[in-house]
């Protein structure tokens, strides 16, 4: 009898992953959702047949896993609500929120319940995601595989050693799909500028992302083997990557990176004071 998952938010990030879920074939039957949204709620019932409600006492204590996917600034309310039927259920909870530290869900559960923290991020739609993961003190060996086949329907797995270092996860693959996409907005609209029309332009630059994407993950080579074998000397690419060093490109993306890691931090000193 496979476990019971109940989403509590049945937002972006809980639909990809219930997308997910029911593509490795875990049944709708054992897929709940607590959502206040109602045309949310009918969306997620209409698209996979899972059971969704406003009430988290409707569907809450079936359920043998939580997983929490309501934004950070809103979790202590939400978690602090759920607190006593947490204590009579014992679930197993999956936060994936950028920012809660488990030492903060753990106090606004007020039980120590097994806690893991994860970070997915959106690819997971397409069950091309990664998650990292990392397990509170209370978690065993069953609850780790548990945790893991929830988020193992959006892509791949791994799990980090220290809680801390999901802030840098979250600023490499959490936020790292909208750094790609903004260089592919970039990239379009340059294209364009150059005399491309948009739909054109807009093709050979989905497919070329594609393209480099597979080839990082394919080929075996690194980024900057690839890099280089693009780069004939004195031709095209050598003169455009030149433009990109000078404008600061690599210290720029550290820059943009260290602030996100730095938003994680900051969003979970916040909470620390909730
Ligand atoms: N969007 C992303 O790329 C990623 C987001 N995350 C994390 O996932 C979490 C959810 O993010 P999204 O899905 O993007 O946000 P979202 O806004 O799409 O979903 C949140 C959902 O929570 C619902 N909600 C509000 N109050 C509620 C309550 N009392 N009980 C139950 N549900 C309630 C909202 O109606 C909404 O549907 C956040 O904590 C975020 O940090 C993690 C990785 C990537
Ligand atoms: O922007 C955010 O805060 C969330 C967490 C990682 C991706 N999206």
């Amino acid at each position: 009898m496979p476990d019971t998952i109940a989403f509590i938010g049945g937002g972006n990030m809980a639909t990809s992953l219930i997308g997910g879920l029911l593509a490795n074939g875990h049944p709708s039957a054992g897929v709940a959702v607590i959502e206040p949204d109602a045309d949310k709620r009918a969306a997620l019932t209409e698209r996979f047949g899972v059971r969704a409600a406003a009430a988290p006492a409707e569907l809450l204590p079936q359920a043998t896993i939580w997983v929490l996917a309501v934004k950070p600034q809103i979790m202590a309310t939400v978690v602090g609500e759920l607190a006593s039927l947490a204590g009579q259920v014992r679930p197993l909870v999956i936060s994936i929120a950028a920012g809660v530290p488990l030492a903060a869900l753990a106090r606004w559960l007020d039980a120590d319940l097994p806690l893991v923290r994860s970070m997915p991020n959106t690819p997971a739609l397409i069950g091309a995601g990664i998650t990292a993961l990392f397990a509170g003190e209370h978690v065993s060996a069953d609850q780790c595989a548990a945790a893991e086949t929830v988020l193992a329907g959006a892509g791949e797995t791994l799990w980090v050693d220290r809680e801390d270092d999901l802030d840098a996860v979250t600023a490499t693959s959490g936020s790292g799909p909208a750094y790609f996409f903004a260089f592919m907005e970039a990239m379009q609209a340059a294209a364009e500028e150059l005399g491309l029309d948009r739909e054109i332009a807009t093709r050979l630059v989905r497919q070329t992302a594609l393209g480099a994407a597979r080839m990082a993950v394919e080929s075996g080579d690194s980024p900057t083997t690839l890099r280089t074998n693009v780069t004939s000397p004195g031709g095209t690419t050598e003169r455009a990557l030149t433009i990109l060093d000078e404008g600061g490109f690599d210290l720029l993306v550290a820059e943009a990176m260290r602030a996100a890691a730095g938003r994680s931090r900051e969003l979970a000193a916040q909470i620390a004071d909730q």
